[in-house]
């Protein structure tokens, strides 16, 4: 065999990957760049006169590259690129995976699966990474053009959520607020896999909420009442998915001026890979400005449910909650899923690195 590489075609959704990124994170997710257009550039060697003339053009572009309409990511296979200073990660907008075993090269159909030939290119992704347009690495020019006529273009969309009013009664968001109060937040970490074990991870640059669990059984039945009548209903019309399991109980308070959730996926850790659905109910929403969800792939539309009521979503859509800028903003978070997903869970049970992992997200 060959080994020939097969190319993804135009239109098709980029392979997603985990990888080191040079002067970043060793487990840096590609799902997590999504919500802006990406230019990619598999160099190969950074040292060959085309990858040379190719980053000079990365370079006279820089303001293209602001990580909020589009980025650039570099993918060397090449450790000498590294130790040699040719490729520097440089903020906002330009950073290179180090693809040393070649996995994403091959998976991108750049490297042959025998490792013998590298077929150097460049591919603009739109902000669902999805592959727009190749071009061969010396027609960068083109490249750069295509990304900036796309940029141009570039439309509002709607994301796959459903709003849901009055899933709970005024009396009983109060009555949570009441209990936040009463009891007091924890600081809300995000679970991060690391060693192969998921982790609860507290970093307040990406995330800063605190978080009241509810531990009272009479109140979790008259929550999960609710739902179980005026949400489920819902999503079974909406999404064809019928939940039967809720995960965590727990009130969120976002502080005005701190509390934001930087964009995330909610189920791509072996320990939250059963989440299903994901349920914002508001418990507050006329007495906060900011504080709004938000699903990059889709665009810079924002969503807020009404007081009681839900936004529901798939854990895998890619969102953030915007930050609070006035007031102070209460929620309702539980993840739905159903039997099947609770094998999934109950199969990772032991990939989880601590119980309070659990509550997390
Ligand atoms: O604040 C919200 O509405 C969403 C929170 C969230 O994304 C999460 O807890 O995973
Ligand atoms: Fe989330």
């Amino acid at each position: 065999m060959s080994g020939k590489p097969i190319m993804p075609a135009m239109g098709e959704y980029a392979p997603w990957f985990y990888a080191r990124a040079l002067g970043g994170a060793d487990r840096f997710a590609f799902s997590s760049i999504a919500g802006r257009h990406v230019l990619m550039l598999f160099c190969g060697h950074a040292g060959t006169p085309a990858a040379q003339q190719a980053l000079a053009l990365v370079q006279s572009s820089r303001t293209l590259f602001d990580d909020k309409t589009a980025c650039f990511f570099g993918v060397t296979v090449d450790p000498s690129d590294e130790a040699d200073r040719r490729i520097a990660q440089k903020l906002p907008g330009v950073r290179y995976f180090l693809d040393y075993d070649g996995a994403i090269s091959k998976a991108y159909g750049a490297l042959s699966n025998d490792a013998a030939s590298y077929e150097a290119h460049w591919l603009v992704l739109d902000r669902e990474l999805r592959i727009r347009s190749r071009y061969r690495i010396d027609d960068g020019e083109r490249a750069i053009a295509d990304l900036r006529t796309r940029l141009a273009a570039v439309e509002e969309g709607w994301a796959p959520v459903i709003v849901v009013p009055d899933v709970f009664e005024p009396s009983l968001c109060a009555d949570l607020i009441a209990l936040y109060e009463s009891r007091g937040g924890e600081p809300s970490g995000f679970m991060r896999d690391v060693d192969g074990k998921t982790t609860l991870v507290v970093d307040d640059s990406f995330k800063q909420r605190r978080d009241c669990l509810i531990e009272d059984q009479t109140l979790k039945d008259r929550l999960s009442g609710r739902i179980a009548r005026r949400l489920i209903p819902a999503m079974e019309r909406a999404f064809q998915f019928r939940a039967t399991r809720i995960e965590r109980y727990l009130v969120a308070c976002y502080e005005a001026g701190a509390g934001h959730f930087r964009p995330h996926r909610d189920n791509t850790t072996h320990g939250t890979a059963h989440r299903r659905f994901a349920v914002t109910i508001n418990l507050n929403a006329g007495d906060y400005d900011g504080g709004d969800l938000r699903f990059p792939e889709f665009g810079q539309r924002t969503y807020r449910a009404p007081t009681g009521g839900a936004v529901v979503f798939s854990c895998s859509l890619l969102h953030e909650a915007t930050p609070v800028t006035s007031g102070r903003r209460y929620a309702f978070l539980p993840f739905l899923y159903d039997e099947a997903a609770r094998k999934v869970r109950d199969a990772n049970l032991d990939k989880l690195a601590a119980h309070r992992a659990q509550a997390a997200g």
